[in-house]
């Protein structure tokens, strides 16, 4: 029986986790779980599957999720040191990090230095603390299994022994990106999209913060620097491959000119399953692909030019140091300023850059560097957003 610490357990891929668990109560356990202020359905979370501990974002929404299950054996903390400690709880074998940005890589840290199995969802965390990210994973000799769809296909396209920063007779990695709601759309029509239009993703159903990005094609930033820490490659080596489908989840392109590839009907359930189990296998309850009735995969090459973010973050990676934390922050906030209306579509990118640009790049010698990082950007992205007629 393996001990779940389910970090963002009420977010899209909590609850697919917890889809996961249900389905194999032999296998999984859930010990802890967190949420941020979803007071509800944490209350569902606690009735059905009565973990051991909780952890909510602040006091009153840990005292009202309290309230509600007033008779169930749990202990209600809140804050982010009672959630780095359910990461790191003796029940714990396995942390699933689903919590959404830059606020999951203290957790996910505390559960790699207590030597859990880290499932990695929360990409932030990779993208922005990278070099000490990894060298944390190695110096405790720790399992990490990429639970985002391309690097967990990545992951399985790899030689068996190859895994980590070996990449024997792997020439390229070959990142699939959906190309999102405006793959097709002109400068023009994505000028005044909503946020509505924007996190209608095609294929995947998922939270907010992902959607957006995923649209403006920053996912595929983010996830090009994800791959380059994961597998320890550079973005030279990484091919970004626009395929509307959603069904080849990534491949690996072999000296020899094979290429395997990882496929399946978009559902986060397949990669977090693999993960939970690795190297076995269970079953998902995800139907069987039925490639007769895809019949079509079809692949085209990003437009750089509509989507300037993936350069962004290839510039980023390049710029090394605090750079990939600076652009994530600025993305952080020039997307919750998106989703709130105060900018437009178009002014994610725009505003990205030029945080990007303005702040100075520092050698990440340390976590407090990285929070740094994080903080000015932050302040910087908002006095721009703040600014009247920034443009
Ligand atoms: N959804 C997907 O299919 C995929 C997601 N990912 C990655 O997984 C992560 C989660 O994504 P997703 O599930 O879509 O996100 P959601 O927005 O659906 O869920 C986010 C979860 O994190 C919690 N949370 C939000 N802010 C904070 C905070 N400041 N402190 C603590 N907890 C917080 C939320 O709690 P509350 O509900 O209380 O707000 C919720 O439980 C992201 O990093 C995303 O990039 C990667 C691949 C696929
Ligand atoms: C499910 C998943 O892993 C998401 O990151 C997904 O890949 C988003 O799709 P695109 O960013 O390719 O549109
Ligand atoms: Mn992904």
């Amino acid at each position: 029986m393996q001990g779940i610490c389910l970090l963002g357990a009420t977010g899209s891929i909590g609850q697919s986790t917890l889809e996961i668990i249900a389905q194999h109560p032999d296998k999984f356990n859930l010990v802890c779980a967190s949420a941020h202020s979803s007071v509800d359905k944490m209350a569902d979370i606690c009735q059905r599957f009565k973990p051991n501990r909780v952890v909510m974002g602040t006091l009153e929404a840990r005292d009202e999720l309290a309230r509600k299950c007033q008779g169930l054996d749990i202990s209600f903390e809140w804050g982010e040191d009672a959630l780095a400690d359910i990461a790191a709880d003796d029940d714990v074998d396995q942390v699933m990090a689903a919590i959404m940005g830059f606020a999951g890589l203290k957790p996910t840290l505390s559960g790699i230095r207590a030597k859990k199995r880290i499932l990695l969802a929360n990409k932030e965390s990779l993208v922005t603390a990278g070099q000490l990210f990894m060298d944390e994973v190695a110096h405790h000799d720790v399992l990490l299994l990429p639970i985002d769809s391309e690097h967990n296909a990545i992951f399985q396209s790899l030689p068996q022994h190859a895994q980590g920063a070996h990449k024997k007779h792997v020439e390229k990695l070959l990142l699939t990106a959906s190309g999102g709601p405006f793959r097709s759309w002109s400068l023009e029509e994505m000028r005044h999209v909503t946020p509505e239009q924007a996190c209608k993703h095609p294929n995947w159903s998922m939270g907010q913060k992902i959607s957006i990005d995923s649209a403006s094609l920053m996912n595929k930033g983010l996830e090009l620097i994800e791959a380059c820490w994961l597998f320890g490659v550079t973005p030279a080596e990484v091919d970004v491959v626009v395929h509307p489908e959603s069904i080849v989840h990534s491949m690996a392109s072999y000296v020899d000119g094979t290429v395997i590839a990882q496929m399946g009907n978009p559902d986060m359930k397949i990669p977090i399953a693999y993960g939970m189990t690795w190297p076995e296998r269970i079953t998902t309850a995800v139907p069987a692909l039925d490639l007769v009735s895809v019949a079509q995969l079809n692949f085209e090459a990003p437009d750089l030019e509509r989507f300037p973010n993936l350069q962004l973050a290839s510039d980023a990676w390049y710029a090394g140091g605090t750079a990939m934390a600076t652009l994530n922050a600025a993305n952080e906030v020039s997307v919750a300023a998106f989703l709130e209306k105060k900018i437009g579509f178009l002014d994610i990118a725009t505003i990205n850059r030029a945080v990007l640009n303005q702040l100075d790049r520092h050698a990440v010698t340390s976590l407090e560097v990285v929070f740094e990082a994080d903080h000015l950007a932050r302040q910087a992205t908002a006095n721009i957003i703040n600014k009247k007629g920034w443009l």
